[in-house]
């Protein structure tokens, strides 16, 4: 399972990040396109050369990410979203053709708003291009951020769907509207502190905090670490500066991380987070953690080659 937030500081600079929630890793890194990549869209996408820094690996030349950045402050994460996901089968005619593998390139290549990309989405297909034989077709959703707002993007048997996601958060199946929907059966969750009552001729006294939010699923399953991402993203108080603000964003997503032994997949693998990682349009950075290595790592824009035109992995 994967969850992602986003979220903006006192000065609107956007916090945003991703668990990777899976079995194994696929040797991603830290991957910078500088503008002059040469990036070729595999039909007919354009390409308008914003610089990229994200999560991801190199596969024919070509960055794949899982999760990255532009030089404008935008963001983009992808989410597994098996059993619903389809896309087109080929590319059609009038629309703007981009290959699922391609998708958060494209976008943070091509867009310096949210707005922007709701806009072209009207007329994009995403099609079931594998970039080779040896990586299949990742059936994914995705969100998309910047210091505005957030969107998810869907592309299912009837079509692209664009949601304006004003909780800030996405993790996996179903679709985005029914984790919108579910929230309101959490709407009792607050975190003040209960006080004392009476029942009867009993005085029923609180034992600690937290009382108030009796009910918050703990569970590892999608709907639940959405509810739990979206309560904790809600009510994390306001940070001010960086350091704060990174801790906020990785402490956030550590209440839906998953924990090896928690809960297998249809092999028996257990899931767990394989990687956290975040971007904060503040100092234009990128952090990352591992299961293995929880050390929050920094790597910023400005310390890649901006004037090669050459795939830079950290
Ligand atoms: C497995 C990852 C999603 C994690 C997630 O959402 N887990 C949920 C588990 S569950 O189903 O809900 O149980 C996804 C996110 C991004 C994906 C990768 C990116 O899309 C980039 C390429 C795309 C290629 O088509 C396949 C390899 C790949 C390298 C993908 C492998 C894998 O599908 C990734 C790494």
């Amino acid at each position: 399972m994967c969850t992602a937030v986003r979220f903006v500081d006192g000065e609107d600079n956007m916090f945003f990040g991703r668990n990777l929630d899976w079995s194994f890793s696929y040797g991603e890194k830290v991957l910078y396109t500088p503008k002059d990549y040469n990036y070729q869209p595999v039909f007919n996408g354009e390409d308008r050369n914003h610089a990229v820094l994200g999560i991801g690996i190199v596969v024919d030349d070509t960055p794949l990410y899982f999760d990255c950045a532009n030089d404008a402050g935008l963001a983009v994460a992808g989410l597994n979203f098996p059993g619903y996901a389809e896309y087109a089968s080929d590319s059609v005619n009038l629309t703007v053709n981009v290959a699922a593998y391609e998708f958060p390139l494209w976008v943070a290549r091509n867009f310096t708003s949210v707005d922007d990309v709701a806009e072209a989405l009207k007329n994009v297909t995403i099609v079931a291009k594998p970039i080779n034989d040896q990586y299949p077709v990742a059936m994914l959703h995705w969100i998309i951020a910047d210091a505005t707002r957030s969107i998810v993007v869907e592309y299912t048997a009837s079509g692209m769907h664009v949601y304006d996601d004003d909780i800030d958060v996405m993790t996996n199946q179903p679709e985005f509207p029914v984790h919108r929907a579910n929230l309101i059966n959490y709407i009792n969750c607050d975190p003040a502190m209960v006080k004392p009552v009476k029942w009867g001729n009993a005085e029923l006294k609180p034992w600690g905090a937290g009382l108030s939010s009796h009910g918050l699923p703990g569970d590892p399953n999608s709907m639940s670490r959405f509810v739990r991402a979206a309560y904790t993203n809600a009510h994390y108080p306001n940070k001010e500066g960086e350091q704060d603000n990174v801790t906020r964003l990785f402490k956030t997503l550590s209440s839906a991380a998953m924990i090896e032994g928690m809960s297998a997949m249809a092999d028996g693998q257990y899931e767990k987070t394989i990687f956290t990682s975040g971007f904060s349009a503040n100092t234009m950075t990128y952090y990352k953690s591992t299961y293995d290595d929880p050390t929050i790592r920094a790597y910023a824009m400005a310390d890649f080659d901006a004037s090669s035109n050459q795939l830079q992995a950290k």
